[in-house]
């Protein structure tokens, strides 16, 4: 089934119609370190103001724990909104209280307001149905449509994006839409080799998708903080590396399975062991099966493959004819333990054929390391959403929109 777009809401002028963007942009001291995502909404965002409809952008920013907390404020975001726009964008103080209210009651057509994160609100994020529902009852209230266009979040079973657009007309943004056009190319009719390189620290998500994965890949490239929970599976010690301890049997099994179905599975051969997580650590490159033989000992954290992985992981995507890459092989904020992530980014841009970068701080990173967007076939706004799209799963926030 086709996603039901923009134009099935019918005229929109002088209509509050809620956005459901993901702004959940990449900060440090309160300063965005790219603003891919804030970007990425303009283009719904202006032809609904075109329409001279009133528009109410609603978003979550980072993991906050179901109350305020000012660190996970969507102030930068609205602000950088604003600039891109050419016109002030409030911020309202809460996401559906007296603040929200009166700013969405205020609302001109042709203008925008911002309502605080919302995840600030248990309902948010609640598994239970009722509590979700009763929040985007709350929300509903204040709309009379509801644009999906947060392609980051559409994995999730949320309020914003589920629950939400089932109480009010609901269709996708066109974020959206060209995302699912670009990744659906991947579900089913892939040039090979395809490859897979995962990485980043949202370990037990990535775990996850990798068992759907396996029957559909040729070679899965793994780096990044999940990386040692692979290491810890074959036996060696971690050090104070992150670590999945409860997830070491499942690894385990998949690494068995990837070799029962002659999925090349691509491992570090070597780490970066840093003596602690910062910007100036000393570090040392050692092999994977040996990162408490560091001067660091047990109390050594691996931040980033080492250089032969490198050129290993390099390898392995030169070939491909498709690549999907998510997640971060170290901590690529850091300059020095940024060199695995870059060596990805450089392959990429040069494989003959499709390549695909997915999730909020992949794409931080290749710009941030100098790459532009059109080296590469796409950008996805989207990591987990990508994946799990890429697992061939129906996504909640997809399925509500008819797809
Ligand atoms: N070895 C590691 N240890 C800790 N964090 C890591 C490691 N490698 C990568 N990361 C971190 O992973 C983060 C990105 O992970 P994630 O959110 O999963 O990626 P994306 O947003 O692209 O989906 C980056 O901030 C990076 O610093
Ligand atoms: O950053 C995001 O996803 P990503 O890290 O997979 O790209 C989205 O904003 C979703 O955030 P969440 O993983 O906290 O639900």
């Amino acid at each position: 089934m086709p996603l039901s777009t923009i134009a099935s809401l019918g005229p929109l002028a002088e209509k509050t119609v809620i956005v459901r963007c993901d702004l959940n942009v990449p900060l440090k001291d309160g300063v965005i370190t790219d603003d891919g995502r804030v970007r990425a909404s303009l283009g719904t965002i202006s032809a609904l103001l075109e329409q001279r409809a009133k528009v109410v952008v609603i978003s979550h920013l980072g993991r906050p724990k179901g109350e305020p907390d000012p660190q996970f404020s969507l102030a930068p975001a609205a602000a950088r909104l604003g600039e891109l726009l050419g016109q002030d964008v409030p911020l309202a103080h809460d996401t559906v209280g007296p603040s929200a209210k009166s700013l969405v009651a205020a609302l001109e057509p042709g203008r925008v307001v911002v309502l605080e994160n919302l995840r600030f609100n248990p309902g948010e994020t609640s598994k239970v149905d009722a509590e979700r529902e009763a929040f985007a009852a709350e929300l509903a209230a204040m709309g009379d449509a509801v644009v999906s266009d947060g392609f980051g979040v559409v994995h999730r079973k949320q309020a914003s994006v589920y629950d939400l657009a089932k109480q009010l007309p609901a269709a996708a943004g066109q974020l959206v839409e060209a995302e699912v056009e670009v990744l659906a190319r991947l579900i089913d009719d892939v040039e090979r080799p395809y490859a897979v390189v995962l990485g980043g620290s949202k370990v037990s998500d990535k775990l996850g998708v990798i068992e759907n994965l396996l029957p559909r890949v040729d070679r899965l490239v793994i780096g990044g903080g999940m990386v040692f929970t692979f290491l810890a599976a074959k036996g060696y010690a971690v050090g104070s590396s992150l670590l999945e301890r409860d997830q070491i049997e499942t690894v385990k099994a998949q690494i068995a399975e990837a070799e029962r179905r002659g999925v090349r599975l691509v491992l570090p051969v070597d780490i970066t062991v840093a003596d602690r997580f910062a910007a100036d650590a000393a570090y040392e490159h050692v092999p994977a099966d040996a990162i408490e033989s560091s001067s660091f000992g047990a109390s050594g954290i691996g931040l980033d493959i080492g250089p032969a992985s490198a050129d290993a992981f390099a390898a392995a995507i030169a070939d491909a004819k498709t690549v999907f890459w998510n997640g971060p092989a170290g901590v690529f904020e850091f300059e020095q333990f940024a060199a695995g992530t870059r060596a990805i980014a450089e392959a990429l841009t040069k494989i003959g054929g499709l390549s695909v970068v997915g999730g909020g701080d992949s794409a931080a990173a290749v710009r941030t390391l100098g790459f532009s967007d059109d080296q590469f076939g796409h950008i996805s706004t989207g990591g987990g959403a990508s994946l799990e799209l890429l697992e061939g799963k129906r996504l909640p926030g997809l399925e509500v929109l008819g797809w």
